[in-house]
């Protein structure tokens, strides 16, 4: 077996690459590369073939929807209240700070809390194993991360950490996931292997995206200034914030459509030819391995003017409508995209909007400019972002 690697096809016709082999590959092929790693995460989502990934796609998707994402929103405020609270002090004393030590177990509480219906605190406790294994199991790619599956340890550990049950309307929530999950005939261990690969998934990738909106943030204070009135007008007097507005919020959305563009955590994605098919004159054999280079194409010059420029006005409602969705991938496309999407997309912006309400960021001498990424696996920084957190006043400035 062989691969066929993306940028040969590039050289051959650039347009077949950017829009109608992309475009052809998420529709015919559902399958990623699959090394046979996954230990006992053979069963996940992320990982099965087939009809057995159809089967469990199809009995997980109910539990994205908005009305679900809604549901698990007080249990998501809960963790954006602690971590304002968090920074707090490090603001009060001045203090640089390393922002994924916020994000990361901010991200991890959200994900294991909704997925496992427990409240790690890590936020509290950031050298918390959890954090380190998790952050470990992510230098790799997201398709190795996937293959790899690994974590067969991750209930005993729970215990192990003496983790405390979450509160009420998040186990009631849970107990219906996995009644649903039972209902739909998962295997008990296959509903084991959906709950953890999702919380997982969602744990690096979700945090890396808040890491990455602070840094270009900082960078660009009038895009922060923007955002900052966008958030005072829709929460006037650092009000509560509310589900319905926030999704709602324009030019946030910009803001974090920009940054997926300029540092899409997973850098390219896979799929595996099924059959031997022919598309636009290629022949691509059964087995063959296609990958779509997603930080290559969101960075391409001739689709993004500018490309390393931060530019949130690009997603402007007027300007979205001319962006073509098959060079624009931070969540995949098709059948296998991510799952969770939408979830992600609403913990981060509640996050972000929560510490925006209250604090400014700026770089500082310790701030890395430019950054050095980690070409590894997950687009990530190469050094710890640091970055100094101000205070806004109550008027909001
Ligand atoms: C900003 C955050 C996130 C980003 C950028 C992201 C990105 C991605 C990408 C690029 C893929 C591969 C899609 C493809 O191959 O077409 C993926 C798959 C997946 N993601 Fe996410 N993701 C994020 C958050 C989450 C969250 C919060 C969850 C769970 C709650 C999640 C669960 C999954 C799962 C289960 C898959 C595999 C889906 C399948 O194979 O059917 N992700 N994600």
């Amino acid at each position: 077996m062989y691969e066929l690697k993306l940028p040969m096809l590039a050289v051959m016709d650039p347009e077949m690459l950017k829009t109608i082999l992309v475009k052809e590959c998420f529709t015919y092929f559902t399958n990623r590369r699959n090394l046979r790693l996954n230990g006992d995460l053979y069963d996940a989502v992320s990982i099965a073939e087939d009809d057995q990934w159809r089967r469990i796609r199809n009995i997980l998707s109910p539990s994205f929807t908005s009305g679900r994402i809604k549901e698990m929103f007080t249990i998501m405020k809960h963790h954006s209240h602690k971590l304002t609270t968090c920074l707090q002090s490090k603001v009060r004393n001045g203090e640089v700070v390393n922002i994924k030590d916020f994000f990361g177990p901010y991200s991890m509480d959200v994900m294991v809390s909704c997925a496992f219906s427990v409240d790690m605190d890590t936020i509290s406790n950031p050298s918390c194993p959890l954090i380190t294994h998790a952050s470990k199991l992510f230098r790799f790619s997201l398709p190795l991360f996937i293959f790899q599956g690994c974590f067969p340890f991750f209930l005993p550990l729970l215990e192990l950490l003496g983790v405390s049950f979450f509160r009420k309307t998040s186990t009631a929530f849970f107990k219906t996931v996995v009644e649903k999950m039972r209902a739909g005939r998962l295997t008990d261990h296959e509903i084991v292997s959906q709950i953890t690969m999702l919380a997982f998934a969602g744990y690096e990738t979700s945090a890396l995206t808040l890491v990455f909106l602070a840094y270009n943030l900082a960078r660009n204070p009038e895009v922060m200034k923007r955002l900052q009135e966008e958030i005072d007008s829709t929460f006037p007097n650092k009000g509560p914030i509310e589900y319905e507005a926030l999704v709602q919020m324009e030019y946030l959305d910009c803001v974090l459509c920009e940054c997926l563009r300029l540092y899409p955590p997973a850098a390219r994605l896979e799929r595996t030819a099924k059959e031997t098919v022919r598309i636009n004159r290629i022949t691509i054999p059964k087995d063959m391995v296609v990958m779509v280079p997603v930080y290559a194409l969101h960075r391409d010059p001739e689709l993004w003017p500018e490309p390393e420029e931060f530019k949130p006005e690009r997603f402007s409602k007027e300007n979205k409508q001319n962006i073509n969705p098959y060079t624009y991938l931070p969540f995949g496309f098709g059948p296998r995209n991510c799952i969770g999407m939408r979830f992600a997309l609403v913990m981060v912006k509640l996050a972000l909007v929560e510490v925006l309400q209250n604090y400014s960021f700026s770089v500082c001498a310790e701030t890395e400019i430019p950054l050095k990424m980690d070409a590894e696996g997950l687009v990530g920084p190469l050094n710890p972002i640091k970055l100094k957190l101000v205070t806004r006043s109550i008027k909001g400035n």
